[in-house]
């Protein structure tokens, strides 16, 4: 029997970078947190513990700063695909390939009397826009995204039907709140993208889909979700979703001697029915190296 080195990869975790584009007194701010995780030929440093081949982490984290400062932030994808293509180059002979995941978080302009504020930023709520790069060798997969897209119908949506086995208890309904916060991640065929205009049409699609579906599922409002993406975007792949069932109950008013025509909800915040699902093309492979390490996604 023998012991052998498994899959592996190294880097910097959660480099905090916020950017500020000074160029005009308008600035723009970019406030993200970026993962950078090299493979290849390293199995010396677990081994033996040689370092000949390390390119620190803390180089990694470095690299970061210095390529926001030489070349600027646009968008995430562009930032990702520009570390992995500045560490699975001939200068590293080394790295087989790269892994860049980059978190963005999203900063509105303050608005003002006179309008929006060139220089003053407010958080813009929970929602998060994600990617994450992967190159091997000369290949390159971009898997866009975004987390904490929470939404909510107060009416549009039924569930009913389901079997009645042991321990059931639901009560069928034909109209309920229905709430989710929708994390998806999207993957690319080509990386000659316009990032933003992406990003910003992936988003509408979805939030269209979800408002204009009458539900009979959550399952059902996702797999449309995803469809009407796919459908519309001919440059992506695939899409995979996890959207928990944010449950709204029904108060009972009856106690008290009074009716509720749907008004009065309790908003639990656990347990929650978890969906989750891939919707992808029929006619385009599979890369599940490029999903490898994305938590939370089936
Ligand atoms: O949209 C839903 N899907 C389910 O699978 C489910 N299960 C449940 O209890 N409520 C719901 N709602």
């Amino acid at each position: 029997m023998g012991i052998v080195l498994g899959t592996n990869r190294y880097g910097k975790a959660e480099v905090r970078l916020v950017h500020v584009d000074r160029s005009t007194p308008r600035h723009v701010v970019t406030d993200v947190n970026v993962t950078s995780q090299l493979f290849g030929d390293f199995a010396d440093t677990f081994h033996t513990g040689s370092n000949a081949a390390v390119i620190a982490t803390d180089t990694q984290k470095n690299t970061v700063y210095a390529l926001a400062r030489t070349g600027g932030f646009t968008t995430i994808e562009e930032f990702a695909l520009r570390m992995a293509r500045h560490f699975v180059d001939p200068r590293y002979p080394q790295v087989g390939g790269a892994r860049q995941e980059i978190e963005q978080y999203s900063w509105d302009r303050v608005d003002t009397a006179d309008g929006p504020h060139d220089h003053a930023f407010v958080r813009a709520g929970t929602e998060t826009r994600t990617v994450v790069v992967t190159r091997h060798g000369d290949t390159e997969t971009v898997i866009s995204g975004l987390t904490d897209l929470v939404v909510l119908k107060s009416t549009g949506s039924e569930f009913h039907g389901f079997p009645q086995v042991e321990y059931t208890s639901l009560v069928e309904t034909d109209d309920r709140i229905l709430a989710t916060s929708v994390s998806a991640r999207w993957r690319h065929l080509g990386t000659d993208v316009d990032w933003d205009a992406s990003f910003a049409a992936v988003r509408a699609t979805m939030l269209d889909r979800f408002a204009q579906i009458h539900s009979l599922s959550l399952q059902q409002t996702l797999y449309a979700m995803g469809e009407a993406v796919l459908e519309a975007h001919p440059g992506i792949a695939e899409i995979r979703f996890s959207m928990p069932n944010k449950h709204h109950f029904l108060v009972d008013l009856s106690p008290w001697g009074l009716d509720n025509p749907n008004e009065v909800w309790f908003a639990a915040d656990r347990p929650y029915g978890l969906i989750e699902a891939a919707v992808t093309r029929d006619d385009v492979s599979a890369d599940d190296g490029a999903w490898a390490g994305i938590a939370g996604f089936c």
